[in-house]
């Protein structure tokens, strides 16, 4: 064994020959509210789920005591599984959002959470906001969190994605996060009925994009989960605005929403980082979406031989740098660079209990969630959770 110096904070952590640090993953996209139902009702397509399943459980988080649960066993989990930072969708509820906010930051998670904005909601009635109240409790909710001045947890602007919101208020989103310098998550083109029905709901617009566009919601600190179904010339506005995508694959194969081409979203040099989506996605491991874009990639060279399979080198950039660079966090973390946070997994190959079995020394082979040993936020050690 030998000592490693880690920074001020962890001043000596001992590594054994069959451990690494590596940095810590970026989650860009994950519904905290959805986690309770994780890994059930995946038998509808996008807008019938969201009618069936989601917005009934999300209407729960109104009882403070259900938020509390649901959005303390998310922390742990994502935490657990190696998620440093997490970019995270509430619900339209201000004080439970706020709530993720105390609970990410008690437990040393680096967190955008993001309050959920939507005027328009034809099928649960109740699961909706007035644009007055939309645009007032966003307001507040930003006010609020700031407030607490958590070191790691700021506020992000969400429109929840553009059926669920009128043109009124995706423009005083947009306002809103415009002067107040903050980040913008949504949803973007995950399938192809929902492409058709922003036509229907934005006529005067060129594109799903160009609805964004128009109300100033395509920022550099803009990140658009999914993006399955973008054109070129989308992709084309994605990087002359400095907007990024979140890459979710497993929710793209649970919702059989499409399959993202990310050598297109990297030829036209627009960020890209990698989502879990939970509960589109079934899992809230950001390893889990390693190996599932992986395999997204996979079957796009399965449909056309010259597509060139991304290697497990690209994901894990993609995983880690990618998604602070999606964020607009890279100046933080991402990497071990000099002058960064310390974000950090340590990794025991041979972890008791794991998934490998060594049969000589090669090289090490896939692992999963088992063999992350400790995990570090801003040189703290937040794994093991010792409460
Ligand atoms: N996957 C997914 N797509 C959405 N589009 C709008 N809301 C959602 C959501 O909660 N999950
Ligand atoms: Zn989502």
């Amino acid at each position: 064994a030998k000592g490693v110096c880690v920074c001020s904070c962890v001043s000596q952590v001992l590594i054994s020959k069959r451990e690494f640090f590596m940095p810590g993953l970026v989650d860009t996209h994950i519904h905290a509210s959805q986690y309770s139902y994780a890994g059930t009702a995946l038998d509808m397509p996008l807008l019938q789920w969201l009618n069936a399943y989601t917005f009934p459980v999300e209407s729960c988080f109104k009882d403070l005591e259900f938020a509390r649960k649901v959005y303390t066993q998310i922390v742990r989990r994502t935490l657990r599984n190696g998620t440093t930072t997490a970019c995270y969708f509430a619900t339209i509820h201000t004080e439970a959002s706020l709530l993720l906010g105390q609970i990410a930051n008690d437990f040393g998670q680096r967190a955008l959470v993001g309050k959920v904005c939507m005027d328009r909601n034809d099928c649960v009635k109740h699961y909706k906001e007035t644009l007055q109240d939309s645009q007032d409790e966003t307001c507040r909710f930003i006010k609020e969190l700031l407030e607490k001045k958590y070191p790691l947890v700021k506020p992000v602007v969400t429109p929840r994605f553009a059926p669920s919101c009128t043109g009124a208020l995706l423009e005083q989103l947009g306002e809103i996060a415009k002067n107040n310098n903050l980040h913008i998550q949504s949803h973007i083109s995950e399938t192809h009925e929902e492409v058709k029905l922003v036509k229907e709901l934005f006529p005067e617009s060129e594109s799903y994009t160009d609805v964004y566009r128009k109300h100033n919601l395509l920022t550099d600190k803009t990140v658009m989960a999914h993006g399955c179904h973008l054109s070129d010339e989308e992709l084309a506005l994605f990087r002359e605005t400095g907007a990024s995508l979140s890459h979710c694959p497993n929710s793209n194969f649970s919702l059989c929403s499409g399959v993202l081409n990310v050598r297109n979203v990297l030829k036209h040099k627009v960020k890209l980082g990698l989502g879990t989506d939970v509960a589109g996605g079934y899992s809230a491991s950001m390893l889990d979406a390693v190996r599932r874009a992986l395999d997204a990639s996979k079957v796009l060279t399965i449909q056309d031989p010259k597509y060139k399979t991304l290697s497990f080198e690209e994901v894990f950039r993609i995983a880690t740098l990618g998604g602070s660079q999606a964020l607009s966090l890279d100046d933080q973390t991402g990497n071990f660079e000099v002058g960064k946070d310390f974000d950090a997994l340590r990794i025991n190959v041979a972890a008791e209990g794991g998934p490998i079995d060594l049969i000589q020394d090669e090289e090490p082979k896939v692992g999963d969630d088992r063999n992350i040993v400790e995990v570090f936020v801003a040189g703290r050690r937040v794994v093991p959770i010792t409460e």
